[in-house]
């Protein structure tokens, strides 16, 4: 199967275009502060949309939809293949593992890792149909009825999104985009997701994990929410630790932590240790971010990733509080469908770890049209026009590789 004589970031390359002509779910993906990069596929090309349960599963990688109310709709992309790219900061001097590899292959797929193919690829086909950019003057409104609830007790929060289309660039390469987008974003999570049968891809640089589980058994979840700008007026970057938050982006981010702690208390969990809250960057933003640890072995509980993953989705920092109306706000009033936005993706099972994201910062190909998606959480205090201005900040993480 090895093709060791093409060079390795061709070899990432030729593997991504095989996979995906051959219709393959695939995955890529680069963890928050590690060089390595991973590439897996499944060769069953629907793949299949089941329940995250960490101890049952094998190696693969999840990707959920942001509405998956029992969970049972995540699709699982079992690594059939599975390939480490090391030393990947410079792709001249790459190197591969292959972890997983096996027994046999579809000879079609090994055809055209021969071949090299560079067809067209399926997502900038026209067909299929795309939602509309959202307008200052349709989401400064949304904004606006959703204070007004906030205001009438409806909820105390809630996330609002935006989409915001561009034609896809006719050179635009995504191993290329990925790698570019590894170097400027060290901190996130980086993926490309590649489900041939939905005729989409989609790609990010998330901030933000929603579970965790290492080889040790220790668990992480974290509160991520407050937003503003990681530069001063005079556009010099500021220092984390000095940074100013006003009250409404505390309260905000207080809200996604009490509901964490929430969460571990029906689980009659008490034994987590917190850090922070703290200042963080994420590209050209700053947020706040309180980190809550939990050392399953210590407290015998194996299954805490699963079950967590079950409470937190979708948390506070992408849907609001209490979750219920929030939700049922976000959906009689944004007019699209989320899809993945939001939702949560990342490898699982993969050496023995699992890290699960939420799907932020994140854009979807489809149809020959990148589609960017970004919110934010409005509250009581929410100023509509500056709410516009955070999802526009939010929206350049991705979109300035798009020009
Ligand atoms: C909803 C998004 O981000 C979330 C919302 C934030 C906020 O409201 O301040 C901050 C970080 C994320 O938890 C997004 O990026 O689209």
């Amino acid at each position: 199967m090895t093709t060791t004589n093409l060079k390795t970031s061709t070899y990432r390359q030729t593997l991504w275009n095989a996979a995906l002509e051959s219709g393959f779910p695939t995955a890529m993906w680069r963890l928050p502060k590690q060089n390595d990069k991973h590439f897996l596929t499944s060769f069953l090309k629907n793949p299949e949309q089941i329940k995250i349960e960490f101890e049952e599963l094998g190696p693969g990688f999840a990707f959920s939809p942001f509405i998956n109310p029992d969970g049972n709709d995540t699709y699982f992309l079992k690594a059939d293949l599975h390939y480490i790219f090391s030393d990947a900061a410079t792709s001249e001097n790459e190197t591969f593992q292959e972890i997983i590899v096996p027994a046999s292959v579809d000879p079609d797929f090994i055809d055209l890792l021969n071949a090299q193919p560079s067809t067209k690829p399926f997502f900038s086909l026209k067909n299929g149909a795309v939602a509309n950019t959202t307008s200052s003057e349709e989401f400064i409104e949304e904004v606006n009825t959703a204070i007004n609830d906030i205001e009438a007790g409806k909820f105390k929060k809630v996330v609002l999104s935006r989409t915001k289309n561009f034609s896809i660039p006719t050179d635009f390469e995504i191993v290329t985009v990925f790698d570019k987008l590894c170097v400027a974003y060290p901190n996130a999570f980086v993926s490309v997701v590649s489900i041939p049968s939905l005729g989409m891809v989609w790609m990010g640089a998330s901030p933000e994990t929603l579970v965790s589980q290492d080889a040790q058994g220790i668990f992480r979840t974290m509160a991520l929410a407050g937003t503003q700008s990681a530069f001063d007026a005079d556009g010099n970057l500021i220092k984390p630790s000095e940074a100013l938050w006003r009250q409404k982006e505390i309260e905000e981010h207080a809200l996604v932590s009490r509901y964490i702690v929430s969460c571990l208390k029906k689980i009659r969990v008490r034994e987590f240790e917190e850090e922070g809250p703290k200042t963080v960057i994420a590209g050209n933003l700053m947020h706040l971010r309180m980190d809550f640890i939990v050392d399953t072995v210590e407290i015998n509980f194996p299954e805490m990733a699963t079950v967590m993953l079950d409470l937190l989705h979708p948390t506070s920092a992408v849907c609001g509080m209490p979750k219920e109306p929030a939700r049922q706000f976000i959906l009689a009033n944004e007019k699209y469908d989320r899809e993945f936005y939001s939702g949560f993706l990342g490898p699982v099972n993969i050496q023995q770890e699992s890290h699960i994201f939420v799907n932020l910062r994140t854009m979807k190909l489809q149809n020959g049209i990148a589609t960017l998606y970004a919110g934010c959480g409005i509250t009581a205090d929410s100023n509509a026009e500056k709410e516009w201005i955070e999802t526009e900040m939010k929206l350049q993480t991705l979109g300035k590789f798009l020009v």
